[in-house]
């Protein structure tokens, strides 16, 4: 039995992953779970799953989860704050932790999981993205076991050679005979809409991915192709490669998850209905193969099956990110905090879908000399990335205001 903490529960990861779980409840079991606000959420899941341990960041929320959970008569503990994610992460009877947090609160939690030596599922990418090579080194020094969750980053390591698997990274790849990493990427939901129209996008719009059904803020991401960038940065520190040695390909479908191209002239890639669950599974139970609860995909029924090159005009966040993939550490710890500001902004209608580049860059340049060494670095240019961000924030607002 696999004792599992799931943090980030009550989100669209966190579901999948109770989903996966439930079917398979003599290979594991959940000892915590947390989330920020959702108690009513969470308290289903309390009663479905039983932890030991249920976490929320504030008092107030951890309070009225303790009142349902006693009228229900359940004994489970209940804690708050943000150190108890960190201890739930790291807690003894603890085997497999999902990092499934958005944004970059997830960083010390997912960081105290690695330090402690676990099974790490990695779908809070913004942690990897903001202290790359201080996480790549904390892994190096632990016993923890890095899978990704990220749907290319987990067709990719399935695509890798077996010797390369347990070493998230530290691989090796060019001697091993691969020559690149194909990232493939949707285009979100205004892959072909009028560029004329993209200051009038509403939130709405942005939220409604053609094909996964996701969390708002990484489902705008994808809109703007962030997503992508923030998934380039990904890769290159899991699988320890140049950022020349990724490309990033539209793949309108999402029937590919990504690939890996060898020197002989193969390419392997990992497919599958779009489906969170799959990677998920495959993580939970590597090296064994368990039911996800996934159609199988029918190839009869897939109807197109395309390639096109990114337009950076249309996609200016993605050339930002891979920009600041080549800039260093502060540029994504800086744009990753401004990204986190903008699209919050936006959807709370605040600024315009095209203002989230604006932020974006402007926030990044601003930051991009400052030196990264320590975890508290990290900390620091993310506070101070944010109130930079907001302030940009609070100029387009007025003048957003003043044009309406
Ligand atoms: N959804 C997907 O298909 C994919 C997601 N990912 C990545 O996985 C991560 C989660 O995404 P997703 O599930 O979509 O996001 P959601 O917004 O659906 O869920 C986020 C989860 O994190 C919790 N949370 C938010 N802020 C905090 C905080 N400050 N402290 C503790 N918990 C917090 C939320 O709690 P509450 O509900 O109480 O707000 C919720 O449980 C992201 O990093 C995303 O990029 C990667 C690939 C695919
Ligand atoms: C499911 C997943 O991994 C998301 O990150 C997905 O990639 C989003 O779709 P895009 O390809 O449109 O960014
Ligand atoms: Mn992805």
């Amino acid at each position: 039995m696999k004792h599992v903490c799931v943090l980030g529960a009550t989100g669209s990861i966190g579901c999948s992953t109770l989903d996966v779980i439930s079917r398979h409840p003599q290979q594991y079991a959940i000892h915590s779970l947390a989330a920020h606000t959702n108690v009513d959420t969470l308290f289903e899941q309390c009663v479905a799953f039983k932890p030991q341990i249920a976490v929320l960041v504030s008092r107030q929320h951890a309070l009225q989860l303790s009142d349902k959970l006693a009228e229900a008569d359940l004994d489970i503990e209940v804690r708050h704050g943000e150190q108890a994610l960190i201890d739930i992460a790291r807690d003894q009877q603890v085997d497999i932790v999902m990092a499934a947090i958005v944004g970059a609160s997830g960083l010390l939690p997912t960081m105290a999981a690695v330090e402690a030596g676990k099974k790490v599922l990695l779908a809070n990418k913004e942690s990897l993205v903001t202290s790359g090579q201080l996480f790549i080194d904390a892994l190096a020094t632990s016993e923890a076991e890095l899978i990704p969750i990220d749907s290319e980053h987990n067709a990719i390591y399935q695509c890798l050679p077996h010797t390369q698997q347990d070493k998230t990274g530290h691989c090796t790849l060019k001697q091993q005979g691969i020559s690149k990493l194909i990232l493939t990427g949707s285009g979100g939901p205004f892959r072909t809409t009028d560029l004329s129209t993209f200051d009038d996008i509403t939130p709405e719009q942005a939220i409604a991915h053609p094909n996964w059904d996701m969390g708002k803020k990484i489902s705008v991401d994808s809109a703007t192709m962030m997503n992508k960038g923030l998934e380039f940065i990904e890769a290159k520190w899991l699988f320890n490669v140049e950022p020349n040695d990724i490309q990033v390909l539209l793949h309108p479908q999402s029937t590919i998850h990504s690939m890996v191209q060898y020197a002989d002239g193969s390419v392997l890639a990992q497919m599958g209905n779009p489906d969170m669950r799959t990677p998920i599974a495959h993580a939970l139970a590597f090296p064994e193969r368990i039911d996800a609860g996934v159609e199988p995909l029918d190839f009869l029924t897939v109807k197109d099956f395309t390639f096109e090159a990114p337009d950076f005009e249309r996609y200016p966040n993605l050339k930002l990110a891979i920009e600041a993939c080549g800039l260093g550490q502060a540029a994504c710890t800086a744009l990753n905090a401004a990204n986190e500001v903008a699209v919050d902004a936006f959807l709370r209608h605040r600024i315009k879908f095209t203002d989230i580049a604006k932020v974006n860059e402007l926030t990044m340049r601003e930051f991009v000399s400052y030196s990264i060494t320590q975890i508290e670095d990290v900390l620091s240019v993310d506070k101070d990335a944010r109130q930079h961000a907001t302030t940009v924030v609070e100029s387009l607002t007025v003048s957003l205001e003043q044009t309406q």
